[in-house]
């Protein structure tokens, strides 16, 4: 599993801040927190469900205020994740919060690409950015991100959707993804986690994206499954996220390998690893132990994570060869 080659295609780069990093980075930007050590902020991590996480998540998200925090929590996750065999990372974040913050783009996306680059160098992995919008937050606000973000247009290889998924279904950002379809941009939308498998389709109808986060809903509707096998639609899944969540209760019966063996390219992500008990790796192992999957699927996740990724088919060739069954 370690050394199985594999891209990581799910990941918040805020929910890789572990907590000592929490505490260290409160510590040297001068910020109290309601914690007082790395073992009472672990034990908050007990939750309910997702907006639960998301308030904690975005207290956590308070600490980061320098771009030498934004390029030291990078470094530390492409470092982690190069060493499970991860060759690509394809990083979610999400500046809004950091702008209310007061953090200028500028020190959040210096420090990250800062660090991707070095990464690169260092450790053999290439990371990229997707940019992801708040969806509690208006279509306005999402607009407003991609305007601000387009100095750094080349850095940047998508946009995604996140945050409070009831409620705020994906076609209240229809304009957002048409905008970023317009400049280029690759497109993912974190559906049917929370929501139902309606949300799902709208993703696809609506705002045409192009990969779904989550989409665990879905399997549970026959039609959208054939369809999301017929159009090859990758699904970005989390399983150690949705069992923190309370999506699922039992990874046993996590519909991962249905889906697999319907057709549909799924993959193996951590979401937001330290807040979950996880990075890559332990999630390849808790669904290979739940679902006794065989030797040849966990290499059939490794590819789908490859073609399901936003990089050129050029990039992937070697890669493949590494993973032909
Ligand atoms: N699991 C998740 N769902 C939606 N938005 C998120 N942002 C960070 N983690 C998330
Ligand atoms: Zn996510």
């Amino acid at each position: 599993m370690t050394t199985l080659p594999k891209a990581e295609l799910h990941v918040h780069l805020e929910g890789t801040l572990e907590p000592e990093d929490m505490m260290r980075f409160a510590a040297r930007n001068g910020l109290e927190l309601p914690w007082r050590s790395p073992d009472e902020l672990r034990a908050a991590y007990a939750f309910t469900g997702l907006e639960n996480f998301l308030s904690v998540y975005f207290q956590g998200c308070r600490v980061l205020r320098t771009r030498a925090d934004f390029h030291d929590l990078t470094t530390a996750y492409l470092h982690r994740a190069a060493a499970q065999g991860v060759r690509r990372a394809e990083m979610l974040f999400g500046p809004q919060a950091f702008l209310d913050h007061g953090v200028p783009i500028d020190d959040q996306l210096g420090g990250i690409t800062d660090a991707i680059d070095e990464a690169r160098e260092s450790r053999d992995i290439e990371g990229a950015l997707l940019v992801s919008a708040h969806r509690h937050r208006t279509e306005a606000d999402a607009l407003e991100l991609l305007d601000l973000v387009r100095p750094w247009r080349d850095r940047i290889l998508g946009v995604g959707l996140g945050s409070a998924e009831r409620g705020n279904p994906p076609s209240k950002f229809a304009r957002y993804f048409a905008a970023a379809r317009g400049e280029g941009y690759r497109t993912t939308c974190h559906a049917g986690e929370e929501g139902p498998a309606s949300y799902v389709r709208e993703a696809l109808d609506v705002c045409q994206v192009e990969r779904i986060d989550h989409g665990y809903a879905a399997a549970e509707v026959p039609d959208l499954v054939t369809r999301l096998a017929e159009e090859q639609v990758t699904l970005t899944m989390c399983p150690l996220s949705n069992l923190r969540l309370h999506v699922t209760d039992d990874l046993t019966e996590y519909p991962l390998k249905a889906l697999m063996d319907a057709g549909v390219p799924v993959t193996v992500n951590s979401d937001d690893p330290s807040y979950f008990g996880g990075y890559v790796n332990e999630n390849y192992a808790a669904v290979t132990d739940a679902l006794g999957l065989t030797e040849a699927e966990v290499k059939t996740l490794a590819r789908n994570s490859f073609t399901g990724s936003f990089a050129q088919p050029e990039e992937l060739r070697g890669v493949l060869e590494e993973l032909a069954l």
